[in-house]
């Protein structure tokens, strides 16, 4: 069984829709839960919230998630961060593998973010989000992760404890054995870590199989779904689920490029209400106002948008004036706060914009896991509590098309 520690709740949905599409039966447990799990199934995702956590917070959780994941029979272990990694010179991915390694008494493992599918793909050791470097595509203005660097070993490098070495595309195009004789290798001059090129997915499903091995895997969702390729044997996940239509409210807090593009096309369409940082922090009835004002505009025909999302400049604004952290924080509360009023009130469908926002709404619910259902996009399938009827799409800010938001609407039954 397949044991996944993803850091954020959109990440750790990401992965789940894949490995579900893949054919492996597949739960999303909502941090690290306090019971065995009953239900019998091929991969189990952890979700954490993590990722911009100090590094000795990422550590304890990401243990605490592998330790839960040996105890109910997990044998291989995936640690899934973003496809355009998110975490800079002093993030904790390389801290969090180094320790993830050292508790499995393992020394050696694979860094790979590559998602082609969503335009991540990796050349020379260089990360690129389509035809740019990560540095250049807008993840240079990310509000908690700022990515001034697209080279993942000179990233692995500045975080890590374990050495990072590369393995080039060019040695991916001659085949798995050709990779496993490059770790073996690597292993040899004292590498902990092999950032691998995958340039396309034809690269990734030769890493799966060079990686089958190892105990320990590190990367984006895009080799997990060649690994759950293999591991099924090829099968295709049938039975996924879409939301009824009911009561439903977007709410989205990335301020990504594409959330952006989303926003801006819903704005033409739905109602919406901008999210505004000085009154999250000033006014304490404010959470209240904008449940009122989505409760008025429940029943029209396009859910409600409630949106912090701005463009790098403004944001850039806010920041200066508010401090960084302490608006990323206001917002963040405030949705979730929001969207637990909103659950009380009934709403049925969630759709929510970003990772550390979508983490927080459902720490807030308090859901323990999800089923997994059909993808709206690639990377972001329709979620719903194992405890109850509401489902959750959770989408991560730079996943889905601009028509996004009335795009996952429109699958409802
Ligand atoms: N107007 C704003 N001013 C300041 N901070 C904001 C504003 N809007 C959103 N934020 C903060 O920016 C952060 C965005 O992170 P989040 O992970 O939710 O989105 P993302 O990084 O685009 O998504 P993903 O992690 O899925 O790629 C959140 O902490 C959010 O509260
Ligand atoms: O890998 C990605 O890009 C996403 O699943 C993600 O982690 C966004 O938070």
């Amino acid at each position: 069984m397949l044991g996944v520690i993803a850091d954020d709740f959109t990440g750790a949905s990401d992965i789940a829709s894949f490995l579900t599409e893949n054919g492996l039966k597949t739960v999303q447990m909502n941090g690290v839960p306090r019971q065995p799990l009953l239900e019998k199934v091929e991969a189990i995702v952890i979700s954490l919230k993590s990722r911009s956590n100090p590094v000795n917070e990422a550590i304890e959780q990401s243990l605490q998630a592998l330790h839960w994941l040996q105890d109910n029979g997990c044998e291989q272990f995936y640690f899934k961060y973003c496809s355009t990694f998110d975490s800079t010179e002093k993030g904790n991915i390389g801290p969090v593998a180094d320790a993830l390694l050292a508790e499995l008494k393992e020394n050696f493992t694979v860094i790979t973010p590559a998602l082609p599918v969503n335009g991540r793909t990796i050349f020379n050791g260089y990360l690129f989000v389509g035809n740019v470097l990560l540095n250049e595509s807008g993840m240079q203005n990310h509000p908690i992760t700022p990515m001034k660097d697209a080279n993942l070993v000179r990233l692995m490098d500045a975080q890590a404890q374990g050495k990072t070495g590369l393995v080039t595309s060019a040695d991916v195009f001659k085949g798995a054995e050709n990779v496993k004789a490059r770790f073996a290798e690597l292993k040899e001059q004292g590498f902990s870590y092999a950032v691998v090129d995958a340039v396309d997915n034809s690269q990734l499903a030769v890493l799966a199989e060079a990686v089958a091995d190892l105990k320990l895997v590190t990367g984006g969702s895009g080799l997990g779904a060649y690994m759950a390729a293999r591991l099924s044997g090829g099968k295709k996940g049938d039975n996924a689920f879409v939301p009824n239509k009911g009561k439903t409210v977007v709410l989205s807090g990335s301020c990504s490029v594409m959330t952006n593009k989303q926003v801006n096309a819903y704005k033409e369409e739905a109602s919406h209400k901008h999210l505004d940082v000085e009154q999250a922090l000033n006014n304490p009835n404010y959470v209240e106002e904008l449940y009122q004002w989505v409760n008025e505009h429940l029943n029209e025909e396009l859910a409600p948008m409630v949106y912090a999302t701005v463009p790098p400049e403004d944001l850039k604004a806010i920041q200066q004036k508010f401090g960084a952290e302490r608006a990323s924080y206001t917002i963040e509360n405030t949705f979730a706060k929001l969207a637990q009023k909103l659950h009380a009130a009934g709403v049925a469908n969630f759709i929510t914009a970003g990772g550390e926002t979508s983490s927080i709404v459902v720490q807030q619910l308090g859901f323990a896991g999800f089923e997994i259902g059909k993808q709206i996009a690639p990377g972001v399938p329709w979620l719903k509590a194992l405890s109850e009827p509401t489902c959750l799409a959770l989408k991560s800010g730079n996943f889905g098309k601009e028509d996004f938001f009335k795009f996952a609407q429109g699958m409802m039954l």
